[in-house]
């Protein structure tokens, strides 16, 4: 099957994909497969497959925002993609989560505009527990100086405010850890295809708009971070695989 807006054929792609926004960090973990292989790049999707620890794995971007990232989602699982691993960014609401932390998302609230076009209001967006299990596993066994914490994120479609303000008071005192932009597409359009998915997150700033003045996601902390979070979700679906070869 020939997948039109990803370009890619579904008899080339492995079971198991790592997706992240930005086609440069899908360069970046593609570089830690080995054979790999750009099967496309077509818009802000750009899609890799290759060998991670003897698993064979795709890597591919959604770009920002959930519009664009669910047709990445819905297209990758027509292709034959079981398991989708995000490997972001995100603004973090905990004191205790600064810039250089890890989030691992358990759950998103849907507070952008394009899964309450596909469920109803009350659909959760949730993680699968076996992909939030080996996502925790793995960070335990790669070493970093940031904190990891499992928790709720949220999702919006604005990244900078207009007139109206985003909710960010009502979700960091209801104890939400972080705010970032697609996985509840994710999380929604994986659960409706029949798909497991789970996302790890490196805490680039405090999401609060009286902090975003500070806000620079190029510190040598959040490098950090992400080739850490790398590292961890390479592990994790590597040991997924391995896992599921068992059954
Ligand atoms: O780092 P990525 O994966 O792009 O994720 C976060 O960064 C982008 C905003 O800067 C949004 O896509 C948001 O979800
Ligand atoms: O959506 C995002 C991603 C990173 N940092 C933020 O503050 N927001």
């Amino acid at each position: 099957m020939y997948l039109p807006i990803l370009q890619i054929h579904s008899e080339d792609m492995p079971p198991y994909a790592i997706v992240c926004g930005d086609p440069r960090r899908a360069e970046a973990i593609a570089r830690k497969l080995e054979p790999v292989r750009e099967l496309s790049f077509a818009r802000e999707y750009r899609t890799f497959v290759g060998t991670y620890d003897g698993v064979q794995l795709a890597v591919v971007s959604h770009g920002v925002g959930s519009p664009g990232a669910a047709v990445c989602f819905e297209e990758l699982i027509r292709a034959g993609v079981k398991t989708l691993i995000r490997v972001g960014t995100c603004g973090s609401y905990q004191a205790d989560l600064p810039a250089g932390s890890l989030v691992i998302s358990t759950a998103a609230a849907r507070e952008e505009g394009l899964t309450k076009q596909l469920v109803p209001q009350g659909f959760p967006a949730v993680a699968d527990a076996e992909v939030v299990a080996a996502l925790a596993e793995a960070a335990r066994e790669v070493p970093g100086d940031g904190a990891v914490r499992k928790g709720m994120t949220v999702c919006y479609d604005a990244f900078f405010t207009g007139v109206l303000e985003l909710p960010h008071k009502t979700y960091k005192q209801a104890g939400i850890l972080a705010v970032e932009m697609e996985i509840a597409a994710l999380y929604v359009v994986s659960s409706l295809r029949g798909a497991r998915a789970g996302a790890i997150l490196a805490v680039d700033g405090f999401a609060d708009s009286d902090l975003a003045a500070e806000y620079d996601p190029h510190t040598d902390a959040v490098s950090r971070a992400v080739e850490r979070e790398i590292e961890i979700a390479l592990k994790a679906a590597s040991s997924l695989a391995k896992r599921d070869a068992l059954k």
